[in-house]
């Protein structure tokens, strides 16, 4: 289970108040008004965003203290997800070992990570001579060999156009299913959030509020959350 308790995140003038759990293994999506605070939200629990008070646990145990890159977690956001001078090979083995030296065992997984995404003949690349859907499908391969807990989502996939964005989608959720992680993701599409989330955290207003089924949530939405699906 993720918790976040008595959670106070000020940034400037900003202010978002968390009091909430997230279930192990449950996808939820992440919605409320454009400059509400879903990224700072997610920012918060991947160790970017700094606490003014509560904790962050994962499992019952505080998380909130750990560098990033020791949450256990991997996160995707819109941009920036892969390094432009290293080959898609190296990208997705940066998620086994950030030094690239890799075992034989290690470049067979960094291998049938790329063929369970289908990127097999690309490894050679560097992500400029990719398309939109490739990037994507490198960021998710990462994620996939990392095999961490949580996977953490800031629309990664708001650049694609519908069908390949819910080629990803597919793929996350089957990643999530494979690797029993927990998924936060935020999305402005209800759709998607109907999709692939039984549950949906609102941010709006100051506050996260916790987990609501997203159809019941969707088909009677609270009136911050009304305005902004318009
Ligand atoms: N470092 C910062 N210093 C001051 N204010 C910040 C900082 N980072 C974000 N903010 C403010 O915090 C608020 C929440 O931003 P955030 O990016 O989390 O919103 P969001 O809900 O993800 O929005 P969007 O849907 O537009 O991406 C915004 O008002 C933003 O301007």
């Amino acid at each position: 289970m993720l918790g976040l308790d008595g959670v106070e995140i000020v940034l400037g003038s900003f202010r978002l108040a968390a009091d909430l759990s997230v279930p192990q293994g449950a996808r939820i999506a992440v919605m409320g008004p454009s400059g509400a605070g879903k990224s700072t939200l997610i920012g918060a629990v991947a160790g970017f965003v700094p606490l003014a008070a509560g904790a962050i646990s994962w499992q019952g145990a505080r998380i909130d203290g750990l560098a990033p890159a020791l949450r256990p977690l991997s996160i995707l956001f819109q941009d920036n997800n892969l390094l432009p001078h290293l080959s898609v090979f190296d990208n997705v083995a940066l998620g086994v070992n950030p030094n690239l030296r890799l075992s034989t065992a290690q470049k067979a997984a960094v291998g049938q990570a790329l063929v369970e995404t289908g990127l097999s003949g690309l490894e050679a690349r560097k992500p400029a001579q990719l398309s939109g859907g490739q990037v994507s499908r490198a960021g998710l391969a990462r994620v996939l060999l990392r095999a961490r807990p949580m996977i953490l989502l800031d629309e990664p996939f708001s650049a694609l156009g519908p069908a390949l964005k819910r080629q990803m989608l597919d793929l996350v959720a089957r990643i999530a299913d494979e690797t029993g992680a927990t998924l936060l993701m935020i999305t402005h599409d209800p759709e998607d959030a109907l999709r692939l989330c039984d549950q949906t955290i609102v941010v709006a207003e100051g506050r996260a509020a916790p987990p609501a089924a997203t159809g019941a949530l969707l088909a009677d939405p609270p009136p911050a959350l009304k305005a902004y699906l318009g």
